[in-house]
């Protein structure tokens, strides 16, 4: 059985049966018809995936891998703010008339720094230090930048990561602010199990574990009902998850070098809502 399954329903638990309530608070999301949109939250969550182990995908209920990626190879890759390079609608509620969701994300991971090695972007010297200085302890990007905050759609929720070589294994950091559990928990899982794979592989390592540290991790509460049926379905061993092995340069993946293989999972729920 996939052991994301296992850790999402503890977790989810532990929030249903043992978070705060944010009842009574002035809170910021709302709903589209405009009605706050509370959550019960559990503060300083840590999960970590063991990405030789299985691929951490939900069979709960289908996670739009290639979707997710898509977003991911956005921020990551293409270093865009802008929707108009996204193949998803996933951020159409955060962006201006251009399609510009502000300073954010891809933005500040263009944004060129001097290193001792050149000046080159964030994930360039990423890049660049698992070639040259893998066992280095400061291999890591950080996109909250404080300067910009006010020019962005939305203030980034997942804004670092630290990458760490043991031996050949890559392992990542995701730092996260704030998680909306039930839309983004496992998506932005599987986004950064990936991102790691594609990194591991151009630097000619193995991908090793996934921790993912949450401080503010949410369950709305229109999506009470909704992960309460959810964590009750039934759970399926995790898929297989295949890189093209032919990829040697990060900037040549694309969604088509993926492929997941034996998902088994539960039905899509559709039409979940979204706090903006
Ligand atoms: N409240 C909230 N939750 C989020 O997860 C979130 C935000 N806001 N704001 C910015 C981005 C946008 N994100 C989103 C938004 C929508 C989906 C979503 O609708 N997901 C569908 C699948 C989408 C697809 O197939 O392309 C799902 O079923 O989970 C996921 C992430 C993550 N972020
Ligand atoms: O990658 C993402 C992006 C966003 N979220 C969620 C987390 C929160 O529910 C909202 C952002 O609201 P804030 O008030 O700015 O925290 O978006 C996510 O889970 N993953």
């Amino acid at each position: 059985m996939s052991k994301a399954d296992k850790l999402f329903v503890n977790m989810c638990r532990d929030i249903l049966h043992d978070g705060f309530s944010s009842e009574g608070q002035i809170v910021r999301a709302r709903w589209e018809d405009g009605t706050p949109a509370h959550t019960i939250k559990k503060f300083g969550i840590v999960n970590r995936y063991d990405l030789q182990e299985e691929f951490p995908a939900l069979t709960l209920r289908p996670t739009a891998i290639k979707s997710a990626v898509d977003e991911m190879l956005w921020i990551w890759q293409k270093k865009s703010n802008n929707i108009k390079d996204l193949n998803s609608h996933i951020w159409d509620e955060w962006a201006d008339e251009d399609g510009s969701i502000g300073k954010a994300y891809g933005y500040q991971l263009g944004v060129k720094y001097k290193f001792p090695h050149g000046e080159m972007d964030q994930v360039d010297n990423v890049l660049w230090q698992l070639k040259n200085t893998p066992y280095s302890r400061r291999i890591m990007t950080n996109i909250y930048k404080f300067d910009d905050l006010m020019e962005m759609g939305l203030e980034p929720c997942a804004y670092s990561m630290t990458f760490n070589v043991t031996g050949n294994r890559l392992n990542g950091i995701l730092n996260q602010r704030s998680q909306d559990i039930l839309a983004a928990n496992n998506w932005n899982v599987v986004q950064y199990s990936v991102l790691i794979h594609m990194m591991a592989q151009v630097s000619g390592l193995k991908p090793g574990e996934l921790v993912h540290v949450i401080s503010d991790a949410h369950i709305y509460d229109r999506h009470v009902d909704i992960i309460s049926e959810m964590i009750e379905r039934p759970q399926y061993p995790a898929p297989k998850f295949i890189l093209n092995p032919e990829v040697k340069n990060f900037y040549d993946f694309t969604t088509d070098d993926i492929r997941v293989e034996d998902y088994q999972k539960n039905p899509q729920i559709k039409n979940i809502p979204i706090a903006v």
